[in-house]
């Protein structure tokens, strides 16, 4: 993991994984680890753009679950819902695509980083929101002195790394 102090904007010391996800084996590594504590009843991966779709799609097609990208604005051709939301430098919106969540499936969000926990919280509330059921929020990394936890309170958080 590389850490690059004032990106994006000062004061901000900004947690980039990419070097990991570059590695084979930490990819590996990362990705068994990720699927070891998922909730044995999951059916679907919600991905969070944009490292979180590495992840997702690793664990989708590792283990057969389908995957569902949680998108930036303007990406998705058809939009089924959106949530916006603060993040630690400025503002985000998050949409999910049309009938990608079935009422009663289980769905684990996915990303790489939680820091404020304002993405997890937006994607699980888009899962929510189509009927689908949040069985956890899986992470590579969680910033603790951000407090995202909080956000998520009453979701199955699970990370595999905290600074
Ligand atoms: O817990 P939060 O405070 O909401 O922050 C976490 C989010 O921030 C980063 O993504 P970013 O928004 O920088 O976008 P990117 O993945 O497209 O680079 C990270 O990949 C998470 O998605
Ligand atoms: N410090 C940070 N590093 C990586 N991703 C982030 N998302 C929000 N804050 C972040």
């Amino acid at each position: 993991m590389r850490e690059v102090p004032d990106f994006p904007q000062p004061g901000v010391v900004f947690r980039d994984l990419t070097p990991v996800l570059a590695d084979p084996d930490a990819l590996r590594t990362v990705v068994d680890a990720l699927q070891d504590k998922l909730a044995e009843s999951t059916q679907l991966i919600a991905a969070i753009e944009s490292r979180g779709f590495l992840l997702g799609a690793a664990l989708g097609y590792g283990w057969r679950y389908g995957v569902v990208p949680l998108r930036k604005p303007g990406k998705l051709p058809v939009v089924a819902d959106r949530v916006s939301y603060a993040l630690e430098y400025g503002e985000a919106t998050l949409e999910l695509p049309a009938d990608a969540i079935h009422p009663g499936q289980h769905v684990v969000v996915v990303d790489d980083v939680l820091a404020t926990g304002g993405t997890a919280e937006a994607a699980c509330q888009l899962v929510e929101r189509a009927g689908g059921i949040v069985t956890g929020v899986s992470v590579v990394l969680e910033i603790t002195a951000l407090d995202g936890r909080a956000r998520l309170a009453g979701r199955e958080v699970n990370a595999l790394l905290a600074v």
